[in-house]
């Protein structure tokens, strides 16, 4: 299934027409840069275009008055003086004789959007608009909003998809206030919403969009506030929200569609949020969204005012909307110590509204570190410099171009015996050559009994030379169904010429001893006991009182502590291992498949015992780009699982300071 893109040029033909210093970032060449580098890149190429239509007014009467639109309708024939006037009412928004007709198209985009994922035409997909939406309110314009498309997505989905639950996703750098009013008491709708803050001194300076304003009444709980209270946020702050806020939730709440309010001036260069996070975040950000929903995930463009970041992030996006191999992630160090507060300060407010957060630290007395954790240029750029004229003179901030991020031709291939049948759209692995009488012999020497048949030489073989082929990037991933996983994995991790490969071991069953010596692995061992002694940083026993069959318990572990040791770690190769006798459910285990993707550039090998043939099939598809299929809402870890994972992270965040949940002078 592909990947719609939904864009028309008309929503290009309205400006700012008189001087407001405040309305000035939000310009036209924002949509034109943000195509033009869809179209140059050639990934609008390979999307599924989708055209866009007017919003009908029982559309925009979903969220907003009748009163307002009808005011709103006026302004096409409003002169200059008149516009000027009409806009006086509301905040920071400017009108225009055409932005109406834009606001609807802008809102019939998204619909349609919406439309073509929730039918299943597509299986994702981007809408670029403006006017951006999330500010604007019942009866106001606001932020260089009209009309709220995203609130008016979520509401038309309930209404004409028959959605039951939709997770908005606000990673905008402004709150997005209009859509958390609109579904202030509404526990259908979970909006999330990270913004810049500072204490309530940046726009637009409202008490409600700090972390204790939660939702009311029936809708408590499903509104989560993760205010930035300094600048020069980066790439770790961002995914320490992710894995230790909004996934957990998400993944509790078990959305059946997921809207993106996308903006990019969260990214670097952004005059509005002079954050430090790069481009091939959003990457990443989109990648651990999209085995939500069954992978229904619709973004949609807010804001984003520096061309340049903005246009890459869009890239950024859309490629890993269609699908291809993520980048690696930047060198991450650990989330800031004002970040850390704010993880904390969400996580302990809705403890008691989310099992997955119950055993999150108590809420300590509110006073905000003073401590900078970096000024705004952190990424390396230069800092303002004072010219001699006294003032600091703003230099351009400068970040890397993102990579180029590759799909290998091959996506898939698979190591079978003879026996066992290809899966579709998936290659059986049969290297060129078979292996030579010295690699036979080395097989044979360290890894094979002497009685062993050619059959599991061969075998042998090929597994390295599959991982040898995605390490060069000519095959993305790949299944291999093996006699014993632990001798496979010991080859491997031996042979492999990555400098940095995380096996996840999931089962019980004893890592073997070469494995963990071995200098270059991460090994993330999910099962119901500790078998070993766990004292290396690189040895990581996770266990689940109920073992692997406890489907809740794997993915609160996955989404809190084995995704941020990945991300941290960025290994070159990931083995994701199925011990025999593994009773991990086959949807939570192509969660595990899918999630780990978003490491070492897709390429994950998973190994399974060869008489499992049928998970074959599954995870085949799920290795193929197939979203995972939805969990639906997950119940409570059980808590004695949970206290081990507290006690795990307590031993391990020095080390791995992704896994921190609340700032250090807080413990
Ligand atoms: C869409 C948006 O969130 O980027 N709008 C920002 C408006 C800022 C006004 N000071
Ligand atoms: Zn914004």
């Amino acid at each position: 299934m592909g990947t719609a893109l939904v864009y028309d040029d008309e929503m290009t033909k309205y400006k700012l027409l008189w001087v407001d210093p405040v309305c000035e970032p939000e310009v036209p060449e924002r949509l034109q840069v943000s195509h033009q580098a869809l179209v140059r890149s050639g990934l609008a190429g390979c999307c599924v275009p989708v055209p866009v239509r007017e919003a009908t007014d029982e559309e925009i009467l979903l969220v907003h008055s009748e009163e307002y639109l009808e005011g709103v309708k006026k302004t096409p024939f409003m002169d200059l003086e008149d516009l000027m006037a009409f806009t006086q009412q509301y905040g920071d928004v400017y009108f225009h004789p055409n932005i109406y007709h834009c606001a609807k198209l802008a809102i019939g985009a998204t619909l349609q959007l919406v439309d073509s994922v929730m039918t299943g035409k597509v299986r994702n997909g981007m809408a670029l608009v403006r006017p951006p939406g999330h500010h604007s309110q019942t009866s106001q314009a606001n932020g260089f909003c009209v009309f709220n498309n995203v609130a008016i997505a979520a509401q038309y989905a309930k209404k004409h998809h028959r959605a039951k639950r939709v997770l908005i996703v606000d990673w905008d750098i402004h709150h997005g206030q209009g859509i958390q009013y609109c579904f202030e008491d509404d526990p259908s709708v979970l909006y999330f919403s990270w913004h810049r803050y500072e204490h309530q001194s940046f726009w637009p300076n409202l008490r409600e969009s700090d972390f204790d304003s939660v939702g009311s009444g029936k809708g408590a709980g499903f509104n989560i506030n993760v205010p930035w209270n300094q600048v020069g946020m980066g790439n770790s702050d961002y995914l320490a929200v992710f894995f230790h806020v909004l996934l957990p939730v998400a993944y509790e709440f078990g959305p059946d569609l997921v809207l993106i309010s996308a903006g990019f001036d969260s990214a670097i260069g952004d005059p509005e949020g002079l954050m430090c996070a790069t481009p091939d975040i959003f990457a990443h950000l989109t990648h651990l969204l999209m085995n939500l929903a069954g992978g229904k995930v619709c973004a949609v463009l807010e804001g984003g005012y520096n061309l340049t970041s903005l246009a890459q992030s869009v890239c950024q996006t859309v490629q890993t909307l269609l699908g291809d191999p993520p980048p690696h992630p930047a060198n991450l160090g650990g989330p800031c110590e004002s970040a850390l507060e704010s993880v904390h300060s969400a996580r302990s407010v809705h403890k008691k509204y989310w099992s997955c957060l119950q055993h999150a630290a108590a809420p300590f007395p509110e006073e905000p570190s003073t401590k900078t954790c970096r000024p705004a240029q952190q990424d390396g750029s230069q800092g303002p410099q004072s010219n001699g004229g006294g003032e600091a003179q703003k230099e351009a901030i400068v970040w890397p171009e993102p990579l180029q991020r590759d799909a290998p031709s091959v996506r898939t291939a698979l190591v079978l015996p003879d026996a066992v049948a290809c899966a579709d759209g998936c290659e059986r692995f049969s290297p060129a050559e078979g292996p030579d009488s010295m690699a036979t012999a080395g097989l044979r020497k360290h890894f094979l009994k002497e009685s062993e048949d050619g059959v599991n030489v061969k075998l042998l073989y090929n597994i390295t030379a599959l991982v040898g082929q995605m390490e060069k990037n000519e095959i993305r991933n790949g299944l291999a169904l093996v006699p014993d996983v632990s001798m496979a994995t010991t080859l491997l991790t031996s042979t492999s010429l990555s400098k940095r490969v995380l096996v996840v071991w999931v089962g019980d069953g004893l890592v073997p001893a070469q494995v963990l010596e071995d200098e270059k692995t991460l090994v993330v061992h999910i099962s119901s006991t500790a078998p070993h002694e766990a004292q290396s940083k690189y040895y990581v026993p996770i266990t689940l009182k109920q073992g692997c069959g406890d489907t809740v318990g794997l993915m609160q572990a996955a989404l809190g502590l084995l995704l941020p040791l990945g991300y941290q770690y960025a290994p070159g190769l990931v083995l994701l291992v199925r011990l025999p006798g593994c009773r991990a459910r086959e949807d939570l285990w192509l969660q595990l498949t899918g999630l780990l993707q978003g490491l070492a550039a897709g390429h994950t090998l998973v190994l399974v015992q060869e008489n499992e043939t049928a998970s074959v099939g599954i995870t085949a598809s799920c290795l193929l780009g197939n979203a995972a299929p939805s969990l639906g809402s997950l119940a409570a870890p059980g808590p004695e699982d949970v206290e081990s994972f507290e006690r795990l992270r307590l031993r391990l965040q020095t080390d791995w300071p992704l896994l921190q949940t609340t700032a250090p002078d807080k413990r």
